[in-house]
């Protein structure tokens, strides 16, 4: 069984049909690129996987569990992470600072204003330990904004691991990076992928190809292919429509 499916997804804005059948699936450990020309819906497709866009159509599972419609918040509590296209960090602050407001055991202890973000040793620790995935460790107590570019993706993914996922969508990591933050970037996920199941949309070609397991390309607001890269780059006719970069 897989570990998350989606099937027969539909969304539209107003009259604007966005995904008329998206459907895929994918398993526990396995690292699922999602490609697709600029406004095929790849977003809008992971706004509905995570609860961010209700759909009007199809059906959501995670773990067996039909998680379609769910608001944002109880699908995270899944342990469902995602990260967005833009940046997202509170940049005044130091590094560790967004990994433990992240936690999930510090947002449930709630907001109470006597009490200090670095107070509870054991949530700093855990934080660090998280830092420590992404190789930000020896940062945390810099200020988020001192990071570079690359950093700061870093420091995103490490907020979206920081619930512990058992699946993290990542919405195109490598943008705004240059050729040597994107291999740094490549590393960091190829050891992420031991312990996490990783889906990405990605425009990136030669960094997907070469990271991920399967790929569902997403154009016309459907899935037009679901295959591994080696497949996909023999695949004339998809190459054409919508790989852009392999034809
Ligand atoms: N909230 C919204 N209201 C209306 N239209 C929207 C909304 N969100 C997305 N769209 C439209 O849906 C289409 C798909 O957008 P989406 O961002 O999902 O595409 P994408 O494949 O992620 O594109 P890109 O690769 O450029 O990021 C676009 O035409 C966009 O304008």
């Amino acid at each position: 069984m897989a570990l998350f499916e989606a099937t027969h997804i539909q969304k539209r804005f107003g009259a604007r049909v966005v995904l008329e059948n998206v459907s895929l699936s994918v398993e526990a450990g396995e690292v699922h690129g999602i490609m697709g020309p600029n406004g095929a819906g790849k977003t809008t497709c992971f706004n509905v996987l995570t609860g961010h866009y209700a759909p009007d159509g199809g059906r959501i599972t995670f773990d067996g569990q039909d998680i379609t419609g769910l608001k944002p918040h109880r699908i995270a509590r899944l342990r469902v992470s995602r990260s967005f296209q833009i940046m997202n960090l509170f940049d005044d602050t130091v590094v560790i600072e967004n990994v433990i407001l992240a936690l999930p055991r510090f947002r449930a202890m709630g907001f109470h204003p006597g009490r200090g973000v670095f107070d509870d040793t054991d949530l700093v620790a855990e934080a660090l330990s998280v830092l420590a995935e992404v190789d930000l460790d020896a940062h945390a107590w810099d200020k988020a904004q001192s990071l570079s570019y690359g950093q700061r993706r870093a420091l995103e993914i490490a907020v979206a691991l920081a619930a512990r996922p058992r699946i993290v969508f990542l919405d195109e990591p490598t943008s705004g990076l240059g050729a040597e933050a994107t291999r740094a970037l490549a590393e960091l996920i190829r050891r992420l992928r031991q312990r996490y199941t990783i889906v990405m949309i990605e425009h990136d070609m030669a960094f997907l190809f070469d990271l991920v397991d399967r790929i569902s390309v997403i154009h016309w607001g459907q899935v037009i292919a679901h295959d591994t890269p080696a497949a996909l780059k023999a695949n004339k006719w998809v190459a054409r429509s919508a790989l852009g970069e392999l034809a």
